[in-house]
């Protein structure tokens, strides 16, 4: 079976994908949530799909998913990000690319191409794709993608030298496992009450488990109401991790707690 991923080929997500499978083992799909679904269907054997980046912050359709479909991390892989402005040539109108890829090069487009139109589109890869279609156009993407007609116009214009993301390789729910230097959990508390909050986090600091990610999602019930995700420096065959989740379980009685699972890191250029 295969590995699915963020398409057409020469995405982000693509380069990252290559951490886990070779180029004929990786299918691409349309969205975020295809991928997710696929892995929860057990129509794909892996998943790889952004998660955090170093400018932008969360893939807020990845955490969305992860929330509602049943999937394992397997594995996290950090790529370093420098995009390239692709086209045919400097008469280009509209600049396309991923939103994602768009607000981290926010300042930079502000600052050459003030006047120019910004597209939104599914992939860095489709935008550099229309580029390739389209001398009006300009794509925002990995600059190994500047191929047949197209150029590279300028190479790193990030908002900052240092650009990076977070993606995490999504396996069906048996493969779950609690080896690995790091655990991430999604929780619904079910409830609303001064401290809570504090209440799910203090389990992790009474041990010492470091916490290095905590993002509030709206849980789509009503207005002010959300679910937290969360992730630690420690696996789930630790004690310590054990005693702490144990806890949150219980404050989080009305609600649920869902354990994505504990894997390694893995950093890929
Ligand atoms: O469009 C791509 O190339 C992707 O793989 C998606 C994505 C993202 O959603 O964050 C991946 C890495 C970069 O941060 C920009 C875009």
């Amino acid at each position: 079976m295969h590995t699915v991923t963020l398409g057409p080929s020469g995405t982000y997500s693509h380069r990252a994908a290559g951490a886990v499978a070779t180029d004929d083992e990786i299918e691409f799909r349309e969205s975020i949530r295809d991928i997710v679904d696929a892995v929860a269907d057990g129509d794909a054997a892996r998943g790889v799909v952004p998660i955090e980046n170093s400018i932008e912050g969360s893939v807020t359709e990845t955490l969305d998913a992860l929330a509602e479909r049943d999937v394992a991390v397997v594995r996290e892989v950090i790529t370093p990000i420098k995009h390239g402005l692709l086209a045919q040539s400097e008469e280009f109108d509209t600049v396309a690319s991923h939103p994602q890829a768009l607000a981290q090069c926010r300042e930079y487009l502000d600052e050459h191409y003030p006047d120019a139109s910004i597209e939104a589109v599914a992939s860095t890869a489709r935008g550099v794709e229309l580029a390739g279609e389209d001398p009006s156009v300009a794509g925002i993407g990995h600059p190994d993608n500047a191929t047949g007609d197209l150029k590279v116009i300028a190479a790193d214009i990030q908002d900052r030298r240092s650009n990076a993301t977070r993606f995490f390789v999504l396996a069906p729910p048996a493969a779950r496992s609690d080896a690995g230097g790091k655990s991430s959990f999604v929780v619904y508390p079910g409830a609303n009450y001064p401290g809570l909050l504090l209440e799910l986090l203090e389990p992790f600091a009474d041990r010492g488990v470091n916490l290095t990610r905590v993002e509030s999602r709206p849980s789509g019930e009503h207005l002010g109401d959300y679910l937290f995700h969360l992730d630690v420096d420690g696996g789930l065959f630790e004690e310590r991790t054990q005693a702490a989740l144990a806890e949150v379980e219980e404050i989080a009685e009305n609600g649920w707690v869902r354990k994505l699972g504990s894997y390694d890191v893995e950093h890929v250029v």
